[in-house]
């Protein structure tokens, strides 16, 4: 656990940490030594020694006067601690975040992040506010007092030391329990929580389908399983945390049976025994409390495991030592295999070349790999195998500023910012001036859709950019990469047919981004495949044909097939032997 917390707070902090578990170490001895300096305080006291009795009182107030200051100071940097995650974690995870791989983000992944972001960020904060401390002392002052007792009579001392492991040991079985229940309870929130935001999101589609005032199936079984866990995780845990406070207790009681016998045995004084009976009644109540506390511990200290498993995970490695583009605009593929899972490569010895300043179309069946393609580009994934080059240098050894300056994304389902319209094509150059803006909103149909709206430039586009047509979406996505006037422009064309006022603008806007970038384009639309420099033919993870349109055609192979089958159907784009 000390272990994680040092993950989540970071190399700066260590220090601190460190500082605050000598205090707080310090505090439960120096505790423990308070209460021994009791048993010569009181054994003074009933022998009737007057000035034993007020020297030892002098050493027991030396010692709670330290122990306070102890106190204190732990305390304070337990708050201290508590206020830098508070203040710090939620930068480093998004800091780190920004560094993994696209591969990590699955969605049960994004949604335990939120849940660690949001309550994993309290418990933390809990734990050096109020969890560590009883807990800590609660172990290190009984066993100090432990100690004492072994020395002042080794008899009663023999009791202590040999009820602690078994105490220790049911304590690490109702852990062990809390963890399990408690992990599994954490899956199925989960889950629960993922799919009440799936039926959110699908309400469209199920309304469409009926099924609007249906119950959803995988949301109650969700929700059942979560009562489920909870239920489990109360069965299991209760039992185990009641039989921690009761072996506490029972260690007592076996300590006063054994001082009884002692004294009647006349092998120990009854002043002797009510001290050392004194003394070790003291630590019952700080057991009992661990007991009590450890499940709560226990259940921050997954939180803690689960936020420093984030913050462990190891980003997409960058370059020590990056190099400059050299060929500004052109890609090369050599020999790329690249899967998402192992043992089913999406591209397998793929190579290509795209040479600056052309427009290449990649064309091929759904699935064949046109996304993943652009994805490698962007160094989203690495290649399993082979080089993707990117301005003329390996994509591993560019910095990510330099490999993001090259390129412009713009795709099929573009997310926009709850933001203001002009906000959202400003993060294509936000230094741009305002004629650029307006330029870019120009080439790419934008002004239009600003006059329409109520309040211009500056009217909000909703969540995801729920405001506006998906074909006005994708223009604002255009305007952005017009804007940027990076080398290269990776573009994935709309499926559907588009409404001939936004052909008209995505074409207008093509015809400019060709004038001064590499165009890639996942092609669906007929005019775009024509006017290519190069179609690329994906089909088994590779390049099964390239060259212009008339070329391909006059070939007769893959590319002729589909354009005659398009002739004869409704639609241009390419399909799978099996779906056609
Ligand atoms: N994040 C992912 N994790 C696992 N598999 C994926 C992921 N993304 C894509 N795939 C799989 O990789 C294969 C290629 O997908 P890709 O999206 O590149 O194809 P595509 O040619 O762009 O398809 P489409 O034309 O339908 O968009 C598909 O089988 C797809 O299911």
């Amino acid at each position: 656990m000390i272990r994680h917390l040092a993950t989540v707070l970071g190399e700066r902090h260590r220090g601190a940490l460190r500082a605050y578990l000598c205090w707080l170490v310090g505090y439960a001895v120096l505790e423990g030594l308070a209460m021994v300096a009791l048993v010569p305080a009181l054994r003074a006291l009933l022998d009737g020694d007057t000035d034993g009795a007020l020297r030892w009182l002098g050493v027991l107030a030396g010692a709670v006067l330290l122990t306070c200051v102890a106190r204190y100071q732990q305390a304070m940097k337990g708050f201290g601690l508590a206020l830098t995650t508070l203040e710090t974690l939620h930068e480093r995870l998004g800091d780190h975040i920004a560094t993994l791989p696209l591969g990590w983000f699955s969605s049960e992944k994004v949604g335990r992040l939120s849940r660690s972001a949001t309550s994993g960020t309290f418990m933390v904060t809990n734990v050096f506010a109020h969890m560590l401390t009883p807990v800590v002392s609660g172990i290190i002052t009984p066993a100090t007092v432990g100690l004492a007792v072994l020395v002042l009579d080794w008899r009663l001392g023999l009791v202590i030391a040999l009820s602690a492991p078994v105490v220790w040991t049911i304590h690490r079985w109702s852990a062990g329990a809390i963890s399990r229940t408690e992990e599994e309870r954490d899956g199925a929130d989960a889950l629960a929580a993922s799919r009440v935001v799936e039926f959110a999101r699908t309400q469209k589609t199920l309304r469409a389908f009926g099924r609007g005032t249906e119950g959803y199936r995988p949301l109650e079984e969700a929700i059942e399983n979560r009562g489920r866990a909870g239920g489990n995780m109360l069965r299991q845990t209760m039992p185990k945390l009641l039989a921690g406070g009761l072996a506490v207790q029972l260690s007592f009681v076996l300590l006063v049976v054994v001082g009884v016998v002692l004294v009647l045995n006349a092998a120990i004084d009854p002043v002797t025994l009510v001290v050392l009976l004194a003394l070790s009644a003291r630590f019952v109540g700080p057991l009992t409390e661990v007991a009590g506390r450890s499940g709560m511990l226990r259940m921050a200290a997954n939180d803690l495991s689960r936020l420093a498993s984030v913050l462990n995970e190891p980003p997409l490695p960058v370059p020590a030592d990056p190099k400059p583009v050299t060929k500004p605009g052109e890609i090369e593929f050599t020999d790329v295999t690249f899967g998402y899972r192992e043992g089913t490569p999406v591209l397998d010895g793929l190579s290509l070349t795209i040479p600056p300043r052309t427009m290449t179309a990649v064309v091929g069946a759904s699935g064949s790999g046109k996304t993943t393609l652009t994805r490698l580009v962007m160094r989203f994934f690495d290649a399993n195998q082979g080089t993707v080059k990117v301005g003329g240098v390996d994509v591993r050894e560019l910095s990510t500023e330099d490999l993001m300056a090259q390129v412009s994304l713009v795709m099929q389902d573009v997310y926009l910012f709850d933001d203001t319209l002009e906000a959202n094509i400003r993060i294509g150059r936000p230094g741009a001036t305002e004629e650029e803006l307006r330029e870019a909103a120009r080439i790419a149909g934008v002004d239009e859709i600003v006059e329409r709206l109520p309040e211009g430039w500056a009217t909000r586009v909703g969540e995801g950019g729920a405001s506006l047509s998906g074909g006005e979406r994708q223009r604002v996505s255009v305007a952005r990469a017009v804007l940027k006037d990076a080398p290269i422009v990776l573009l994935d064309e709309a499926t559907a047919a588009l409404d001939p006022a936004n052909e008209r603008h995505v074409q207008n806007a093509l015809h400019t981004l060709m004038s001064r970038s590499t165009l890639l384009v996942i092609a669906h639309q007929l005019p775009t495949v024509v006017a290519a420099d190069q179609i690329l033919v994906l089909d088994g993870g590779r390049v099964a044909e390239s060259g212009r349109h008339a070329d391909l055609l006059a070939a007769g192979g893959r590319y002729a097939e589909f354009w005659n089958r398009r002739r004869r159907g409704s639609g241009w784009r390419l399909v799978a032997e099996a779906d056609a």
